[in-house]
């Protein structure tokens, strides 16, 4: 057994277990092991964790693993939160603008008083249902307006959707999106991999901004409502869907701490 340093982070409310695994001590193939750490009762308690590693051009390499254990799609608040870790543990070169890669490729932030701004893969492929949108933004979304997101049960209309026919087998994240004004939304998220509503999703927020701008097309700016507090997402439209996305809002230190393990 040994003692190992852990940094616990959160944005708007999306919570995460971050280890600096720059000399690579950490096993993240350890499934139980991450599972364990992110468990709320018997470990430290998070949405997910993310390992921070070397890379040979850029600031730094993000893991990200959901609480389930198993290394995940992009985090779009995990990718906020660990920028801003970077920034206090001094790893980035310019705190103001810096690069990382992550499991969806390269990623810009920037850094300003504990506000983290995030460039996004760009959406080009993009599926318009009847009654939903489908779009990857480094997660895969499902998303749904509905009048009042507060008269949903997140839980169990987001797991059903989750495990539906539509998305085996490797299931969806799902958004429930009303409009508070022509460019204010409010989002309430199932997210995969935690198997349960979430205070905030970035790469959902994104995703619901997106399907937002679809139907308010003079619109590539929202303000977004979440459980945890408030983000915001720009965009450019391109032929095909959108280049330069970004997510913005406030990243920030919790605590931090040692575990055995
Ligand atoms: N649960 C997501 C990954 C984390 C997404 C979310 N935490 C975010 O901020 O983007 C999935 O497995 O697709």
């Amino acid at each position: 057994m040994s003692m190992i340093d852990f940094y616990k982070y959160q944005g708007t409310g999306n919570d995460f277990v971050i280890i600096d695994n720059r000399n690579n001590q950490f096993n993240g193939d350890d499934v139980s092991l991450i599972n364990h750490l992110c468990d709320r009762h018997f470990g430290i308690g998070g949405d997910g964790l993310m390992l921070l590693e070397s890379h040979p051009e850029l600031d730094f390499t993000m893991r990200y693993f959901n609480s389930d254990g198993r290394e995940a799609s992009m985090c779009g608040n995990g990718g906020r939160c660990i920028a801003a870790f970077a920034v206090h543990m001094n790893v980035v070169k310019s705190p103001e603008s810096f690069s990382f890669m992550a499991v969806d490729g390269e990623h810009h932030a920037t850094y300003n008083d504990g506000i983290v701004n995030l460039k996004m893969i760009s959406v080009n492929d993009i599926k318009k249902a009847d009654n939903y949108t489908f779009m990857n933004t480094g997660s895969p979304h499902h998303v749904c307006f509905i009048n009042d997101v507060d008269d949903v049960n997140v839980v169990q209309e987001g797991k059903e959707i989750r495990y539906s026919e539509l998305y085996a087998p490797d299931g969806t994240n799902v958004n429930f999106v009303q409009f508070d004004s022509e460019n204010q939304i409010k989002v309430r998220t199932y997210e995969r991999g935690v198997e349960d509503e979430t205070f905030a999703c970035g790469t959902g927020v994104v995703a619901s901004a997106i399907s937002a701008h679809l139907l308010k097309p003079e619109y590539t700016h929202f303000k977004v409502d979440v459980l945890g507090g408030k983000l915001e997402v720009t965009m450019k439209p391109n032929e095909i869907g959108f280049d330069d996305v970004w997510l913005k809002g406030p990243a920030t230190f919790v605590f931090k701490g040692k575990i055995e393990i």
